[in-house]
């Protein structure tokens, strides 16, 4: 289904490949019905979204074997007639044959399975019948009878299903507080609710106008916990309740959950341990406490965040020498503290959990029940709602489970009024370019053709799917840049997982900070996708697909943020990838209809009036975008390759081999 993506050594290779090819053949997975599935978050209930999931995966783990483009373009053919086949009964050519076999022993396996289980469903129903074929096996017995076996204990249904209902109780109860992208205010407005300091701060270091999230949740919040705090701080956090906020990339979440903390922490007089932020990466917990400490300026307040690089009992004593009133950190981080006791939840009033999807998709160190459990046993008052959690997201989780792990209380869903899954800000721009499958080997040089089509001093974040990936591309587009004279004006990096923390957070200070220094270009993974706020990202590049609709949200949402224009440009190769994309990305999203919608560039095959990218398909979503003059002139400059740069192409993937080989 997917067209082979880039690997260097598959290009110099492909002659030796080809020996391989011919015994990998692989037997396709069929696709599977449009079901909206999404891998980050493991919902795996039925097994046809486990299907849906797989397939990207499967390819992820085949293109890090090298496979060249001719065995992909098998594996693309191979899926296709697997689709036909009950249309293509007489399938005599030979490279075939294995294929078919194959799938016929998979046919008779899954008859044999199926057949035994029914026998073994059978037997284990009818007790009395537990000897198989009872009689022409009875001299066999020697007159023992059968050891009595015990009833088969089968889950029961009424259980499960008051389980099940109490989850979803938690998502059905929740109340739900619409809001949309006209509800902005002065923060002036506020003036009757907010300190004069953190009004001031606010101001001065944001802006004077709030962001929808931020009206609709100040206007929720701010009345009751300055009205609770002036009564008696009692039962505070029960008059307030749990919020659940799903908001766009972009949107001002921070802020939106800050300015009620700052809020409510105001009157304390004592530094105690009220408020924990988790984040999931740690990349977050700095950009966090910028916000928050910006709010903060001329209070008492101490804002402490986990520090990875300092031993356990060191972070344990800075904790005890002076207890935060905010304490930002990743959720292992934060076990680890609870279990050694150096932190304690007695007087938590807050817990925000931020990109909440994300962290309750990890389940490491059972963390959610860890927390849950320090909260119980911490505090005095045991009562549910004794913290408000407040559970943030552009894509938050509908797993009624995960987020009945969390004990919410008097829960508030605040969202907008859309039918799809997710939203994109209306001031991004997707364009998406379909890559021939003939061409997919080129994708390198590919991406640096785009770069000239965008202004000089844009910033480019490039989404790759490994650090590997990530790191020899960016070798490699350096050296192409080089062989064209074009690496003075424009700075290629990696930022990698593998680098050191020093390296990354370097990369991160240069790229933000790059603006008269040219074109820069990040190229990355999706450990930058989520929450990363850098201002003045122009572009993201989707060069690998995103394997969902939600990893693709976020990565998109490194652009275009705080009402900014930005673009998305997807790298789509071949029918299948352009395929996933409408199907499996697109169709969660939904687009301002007053915004930006997407814009195909991909090449129209005049005489036939159908797209000529060489898979012989045509592709519907762009029949339905008219190409102007000015796209197709964008696109050709994309996608053609004069002999010179296929020359140039070359030497350079040579070069990167050698340089790969020395290392
Ligand atoms: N009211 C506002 N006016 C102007 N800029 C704002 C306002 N509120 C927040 N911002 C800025 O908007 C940017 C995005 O905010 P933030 O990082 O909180 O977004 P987010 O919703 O958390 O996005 P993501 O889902 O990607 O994490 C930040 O640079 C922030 O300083």
């Amino acid at each position: 289904m997917f067209a082979a993506r880039f690997d260097p050594t598959a290009i110099v290779d492909t002659s030796s490949n080809n020996a391989n090819i011919e015994k990998k053949k692989v037997i396709p997975l069929k696709r599977t019905r449009d079901v909206k599935s999404d891998s980050e978050d493991g919902e795996s209930d039925e097994e046809e979204e486990e299907e849906e999931i797989v397939i990207p995966q499967k390819k992820v783990e085949e293109d890090t074997e090298g496979e060249s483009e001719e065995s992909v373009k098998n594996e693309d053919e191979e899926l296709e007639e697997n689709d036909n086949e009950e249309n293509n009964e007489d399938i005599k050519d030979d490279k075939h044959t294995l294929v078919m076999s194959r799938f016929h022993q998979t046919l008779s396996l899954q008859e044999r399975i199926s057949e035994k289980d029914k026998t073994s469903i059978d037997t284990t129903t009818t007790q009395s019948e537990s000897v198989i074929d009872g009689d022409t096996n009875e001299e066999n017995t020697h007159n023992l009878e059968s050891i009595p076996q015990p009833d088969i204990v089968r889950a029961d249904k009424s259980v499960k299903n008051a389980i099940e209902e109490s989850h979803l109780t938690a998502w059905i109860n929740t109340k739900k507080v619409y809001y949309d992208n006209t509800m902005i205010k002065l923060f002036d407005e506020y003036e009757d609710e907010l300190t004069p300091k953190l009004l001031n701060n606010i101001k001065s270091n944001f802006s004077k106008e709030t962001f929808s999230i931020q009206t609709i949740l100040l206007d929720t919040a701010l009345p009751i916990l300055n009205r609770s705090m002036k009564l008696t701080k009692k039962n505070m956090t029960r008059r307030v309740g749990d919020m659940l906020i799903n908001a766009s990339t972009g949107s001002g979440k921070t802020l939106a959950y800050s300015v009620p903390i700052v809020q409510a922490l105001s009157n304390r007089t004592v530094n105690r341990l009220r408020v924990l932020i988790i984040v999931p990466t740690k990349l977050l917990i700095q950009q966090v406490f910028e916000t928050l400490n910006t709010l903060i300026k001329g209070t008492s307040l101490i804002i402490t965040t986990a520090k990875m690089d300092q031993s356990l009992n060191e972070e344990r004593r800075k904790l005890q020498q002076s207890e935060p009133d905010i304490f930002i950190t990743t959720p292992g981080r934060l076990v680890d503290l609870l279990q050694m006791k150096s932190i304690s939840l007695k007087n938590l009033k807050f817990l925000i959990l931020d990109e909440a999807d994300r962290l309750l998709n990890q389940s490491f160190q059972n963390w959610c029940s860890e927390i849950m459990s320090a909260i119980n046993t911490d505090k005095t008052d045991r009562l549910p709602g004794n913290v408000i959690k407040m559970v943030f997201s552009a894509t938050l989780s509908s797993d009624t489970q995960k987020l009945h792990d969390l004990h919410l209380y008097n829960p508030k869903l605040f969202l907008t009024d859309s039918v799809k899954l997710y939203n994109l800000p209306s001031t991004l721009q997707e364009y998406n370019i379909s890559i021939p499958t003939a061409k997919s080997l080129y994708k390198p040089l590919l991406l640096v053709h785009l770069f000239p089509l965008l202004n000089d001093d844009s910033k480019l974040i490039v989404f790759v799917k490994s650090n590997e990936a990530s790191l020899r591309l960016a070798t490699l587009i350096n050296i192409i840049l080089q062989k064209k004279n074009m690496d003075s004006k424009i700075s290629v990096e990696s930022f990698n997982s593998n680098n050191s923390r020093a390296q990354n957070r370097k990369l991160v200070t240069d790229f933000s900070s790059s603006n008269e220094n040219g074109m820069s270009v990040l190229i990355t993974t999706d450990i930058m996708s989520r929450g990363i706020d850098i201002t003045n990202v122009t572009d993201v590049i989707n060069y690998d697909v995103p394997i969902s609709s939600q990893q693709y949200v976020h990565r998109c949402g490194r652009t275009a943020r705080a009402g900014a224009s930005g673009n998305a440009y997807n790298y789509l190769v071949g029918k299948g990838e352009r395929t996933f994309w409408s199907q499996h990305v697109s169709n969660d999203i939904s687009r301002d209809i007053n915004g930006h919608q997407p814009v195909v560039w991909s090449k129209v095959d005049d005489q036939n009036n159908k797209r000529g990218d060489g898979d012989g398909d045509v592709d519907m979503e762009a029949d339905t975008n008219t190409q102007d003059t000015d796209t197709s002139e964008k696109y050709k400059s994309i996608i053609d390759i004069s002999d010179d740069e296929d020359a140039i192409y070359k030497e350079a993937l040579n070069e990167l081999k050698e340089l790969v080989a020395a290392k």
